[in-house]
């Protein structure tokens, strides 16, 4: 692996007796999109502020290219930082909210000027150089924040949900645009958010905290695919848990039992898992009348429409409720309340879990 951009090393933040960050470790990648990502009070904010530099740690060791920052105060670090709140400059205009970080470094005129509206231009905001922020949408507020913070090209940029105060639409634009800007600038980004499609939407990787540690960090597609635990599996989406007894293994291949079925698991750490395992079997890879593939035959017990997907909640005997998440197009019937059904999956579609 490549020297890391960034490095944390035990950070250990506490409130009275609440552990705000317990032990944490992170190593980022130079140019890396990286998501912090967990429910309210895990521990995001907390993180990303410590590496900012607004909060001290009791313990821990930060560096930024292998210099040792942790007891850098703020404006050597070097930082771009976007919040949630605009935090534009309300009586500036939107060029000097631009140029401020240049004035403060005091850069000669020519320069400002120049940085100013090519950043500006790299949001798409290069038409509004002499707009105040109460004139601006909070789209474009934050679009404004977006080239401040990358004005004095940061080495890295920290983002604490930029996004989440804007409407459905909107911030499914601005996700799009700060990914193609960190792929264009090539500046590693830190992001805060609790969206879990945002993260899996924009990150290279993603890291999931939960009470200040951390439960899993892998790139988007693997952390979906292989969640590590059930808190990591509920968070990215609706999983069933289906308690198995091993009855073989083979290279990386876990042989599970459970009532009527039989699961086929791929598993890095087979010889680790003992007579007994917990799967998640994901919703979405569950499938009705699956011929060819039919492992159970269950009974429909409730169905809810959501747009182009619907969820069916199906009674097995043995394995008792399981949730499936299918597109409406996908199945030729439609599942109705007392419907006899066969359902199937494939044989990555199940996942062993490690107790928490
Ligand atoms: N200044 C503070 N004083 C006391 N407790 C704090 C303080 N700041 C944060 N905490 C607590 O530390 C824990 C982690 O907070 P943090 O803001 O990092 O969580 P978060 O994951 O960013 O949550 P959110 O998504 O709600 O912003 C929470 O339980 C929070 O209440």
């Amino acid at each position: 692996m490549t020297e890391p951009i960034l490095s944390i090393r035990n950070a250990v933040k506490r409130y009275g007796s609440l552990h705000a960050l317990d032990h944490v470790d992170l190593d980022v990648s130079e140019g890396e999109f990286l998501t912090l990502l967990g429910p309210s009070g895990s521990g995001k904010t907390t993180l990303l502020s410590a590496i900012a530099g607004f909060v001290g740690l009791a313990t821990e060791q930060i560096t930024l290219r292998s210099a040792d920052i942790t007891r850098a105060p703020l404006e050597y670090r070097e930082f771009g930082m976007v919040f949630q709140g605009y935090a534009l400059f309300p009586p500036m205009t939107v060029s000097d909210n631009v140029a401020f970080p240049f004035m403060v470094r005091k850069r000669p005129a020519a320069e400002i000027a120049e940085r100013t509206q090519e950043c500006l231009e790299l949001v798409q905001m290069g038409g509004f150089t002499d707009g105040m922020p109460h004139q601006l949408s909070g789209g474009q507020q934050q679009r404004v924040a977006l080239a401040r913070a990358i004005s004095f090209k940061p080495q890295v940029l920290l983002l604490d949900e930029p996004l989440s105060a804007l409407d459905k639409k909107l911030h499914a634009d601005l996700q799009w645009e700060f990914k193609s800007l960190h792929s264009q600038l090539g500046v590693t980004f830190i992001y805060v958010t609790h969206d879990q499609d945002e993260a899996l939407s924009m990150s290279d990787r993603i890291v999931i905290l939960k009470d200040g540690c951390i439960q899993q960090q892998r790139s988007s597609g693997d952390l979906h695919n292989s969640p590590r635990n059930s808190f990591v599996a509920d968070f990215l989406g609706k999983s069933n848990y289906i308690d198995v007894d091993v009855t073989g293994r083979n290279v990386d291949i876990l042989y599970c039992a459970a009532k009527d079925a039989t699961f086929e698991v791929q598993a890095e750490n087979v010889d680790e898992i003992g007579s007994k395992a917990r799967l998640a079997l994901r919703s979405e890879r569950l499938r009705i009348d699956a011929p060819g593939v039919e492992l159970l035959s269950a009974t429909v017990k409730g169905v809810s429409y959501l747009g182009e997907r619907c969820q069916v909640i199906v009674e097995d005997d043995g394995l008792g409720d399981l949730l499936i998440s299918c597109t409406t197009l996908q199945t030729g019937i439609t599942p109705t309340p007392g419907l006899e059904i066969s359902i199937g999956w494939d044989t990555n579609a199940c996942v062993v879990l490690v107790p928490e």
